[in-house]
């Protein structure tokens, strides 16, 4: 990609640690350091291996347990896409769901309907302004999320596992929407098609980066280490 990205994600020694049942710790992810300012970054690994932790510290929504983690320019808003839009969509109107997430950077009603329709207008969605949420197709759904996300302008993107509800057709639709963004994005995906269209692809296994590099060494790394070879 030749859209150089504004913002660097910088982690030192960053470890997420959780309590277990049995009164102990579990290190889900151990110390990682990195600085991360491409365009397209994609987290790939096995089940479990921590990839969703580590969108979920960089958007800010859990905090490292040791280690410090850095968005700069500071201020940088980031924008979390789940795997399941259910997680994200509220209200039951898409219009009013793209309004709703627009209800802290938009004071006026009138105005956040008016970017509520453009940004559905954008990616094709114009004539679901007043549908239900619960009538639209899981990939239409997954679109709304996105326009939500969208509608108040992230400045870094954050994408887990965003094609896996999809089929073919809007996996392949998503994903053009996706690397389409202006946006720079961090994405953690099984869709090793979509993470070869990174430039960087991170492999995670057992919660510890074990590969760093363009999708042309790292991809086949995983497929070693998954045994898929
Ligand atoms: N808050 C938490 N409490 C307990 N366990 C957690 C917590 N967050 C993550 N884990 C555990 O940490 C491990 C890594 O989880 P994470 O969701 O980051 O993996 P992942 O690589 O995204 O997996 P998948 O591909 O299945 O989505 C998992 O075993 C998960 O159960």
């Amino acid at each position: 990609m030749d859209n150089p990205s504004s913002v660097t994600t910088t982690l030192d020694a960053v470890a997420f640690d959780v309590d277990t049942s049995d009164g102990g710790r579990r290190r889900i992810l151990h110390p990682l350091t990195l600085s991360l300012s491409e365009h397209r970054v994609a987290v790939i690994g096995a089940n479990g291996s921590g990839k969703s932790t580590l969108l979920r510290l960089i958007a800010g929504l859990v905090a490292p347990t040791s280690g410090s983690l850095q968005l700069s320019p500071s201020g940088v808003r980031p924008g979390f896409i789940f795997a399941n839009p259910q997680a994200q969509l509220i209200m039951p109107v898409v219009g009013e769901d793209i309004a709703f997430s627009l209800r802290r950077s938009i004071g006026s009603a009138a105005q956040r309907r008016r970017r509520s329709r453009e940004i559905l207008d954008t990616m094709g969605l114009g004539d679901r302004e007043d549908s239900s949420i619960y009538e639209l197709s899981s990939g239409e759904r997954q679109k709304v999320a996105l326009a939500g996300v969208l509608a108040a302008e992230p400045e870094l993107v954050l994408a887990d596992e965003p094609t896996t509800l999809l089929d073919l057709r809007s996996t392949v639709e998503f994903t053009e929407l996706l690397m389409g963004l202006a946006a720079p994005m961090v994405v953690a995906t099984h869709d090793l098609a979509l993470a070869a269209m990174a430039e960087r692809v991170l492999v995670f296994d057992h919660g510890r980066l074990v590969q760093d590099g363009p999708p042309a060494t790292a991809i086949p790394h995983y497929r070693d280490l998954s045994g898929a070879g």
